[in-house]
């Protein structure tokens, strides 16, 4: 059985005057410890379908299995990074890293000193007196991460983490945040826009395409991408061929609008 799985998911939205038929006929699965990308033009229903991948609406039709369970945003199995930090900023790094655990009854010594270690590991040592304010986006980001690792989620849902961020912190993110999920055996779901981030990220590029919102084509990203880290990825040759094989699906769904 996989990990996760999506069986024939509708999603529309209702208003008195109209309907939007935002996914259909949707179908995957992820194994354990995948990183999966949900790439397509604007309306696709990327965020519609990490929506309710995490519980925080249900599907018009059909169903979503996390680990044999129906997911509930409420639960610590879940684990989010977004687009803004969401860090407190009355509450230093350490509080903000730490906050999930309490709020989740999950603070102990042994907790404490995981989270702390984290930052650590992840650049951000020094800076636990400190405030939001006082860190770059980059750092704000890092610390996020290690918020929502301090957890020890099953899963962890990426919208479009990195889009706020200057193209080099992007770059130097994208390496971090993949070697830390892989080196916690973390599964992972990415929504972005970015082709590049999405292959040298990931292990399966899910394309979407828009009217209705629809799983339209799935790539594989080769053996030799995945064993390195996402900056190298973009100087190889098989990146290239796969930039230009979504490229090339993106414009004929576009033509096709
Ligand atoms: N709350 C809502 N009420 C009504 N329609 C919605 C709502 N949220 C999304 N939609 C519509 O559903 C469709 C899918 O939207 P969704 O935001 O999931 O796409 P997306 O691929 O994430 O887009 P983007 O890349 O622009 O963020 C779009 O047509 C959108 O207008």
């Amino acid at each position: 059985m996989s990990f996760l799985s999506v069986d024939n998911v509708h999603h529309s939205y209702f208003t008195p005057k109209s309907a939007t038929n935002a996914l259909k006929d949707i179908n995957f699965e992820i194994q354990e410890g995948e990183f999966i990308s949900l790439l397509g033009p604007s309306g696709c229903g990327k965020t519609t379908m990490l929506s309710i991948l995490s519980g925080l609406i249900q599907p018009t039709e059909g169903s979503v299995l996390i680990d044999g369970a129906v997911p509930s945003s409420l639960t610590s199995s879940i684990g989010y990074m977004l687009q803004q930090d969401y860090l407190f900023p009355w509450k230093t790094i350490e509080e903000n890293v730490l906050l999930g655990l309490k709020l989740n009854k999950q603070l102990t010594a042994k907790s404490r000193k995981t989270a702390l270690n984290l930052l650590k590991e992840i650049g951000l040592a020094g800076v636990e007196k400190q405030y939001p304010r006082q860190l770059s986006g980059g750092m704000r980001q890092r610390a996020a991460l290690v918020r929502t690792l301090a957890i020890n989620p099953k899963i962890l849902f990426l919208d479009e983490p990195f889009s706020a961020l200057d193209y080099q912190t992007k770059l130097k993110l994208e390496d971090l945040v993949f070697e830390t999920l892989k080196s916690y055996k973390k599964t992972a779901v990415l929504v972005t826009h970015d082709i590049g981030e999405a292959i040298s990220m990931s292990d399966r590029i899910l394309l979407f395409a828009a009217k209705p919102g629809r799983l339209y084509k799935t790539f594989l990203v080769p053996e030799e991408l995945r064993a390195i880290r996402p900056f190298d990825v973009r100087s190889k040759e098989a990146y290239s061929v796969l930039f230009q094989e979504i490229w090339k699906e993106l414009e004929s769904l576009e033509n096709h609008e």
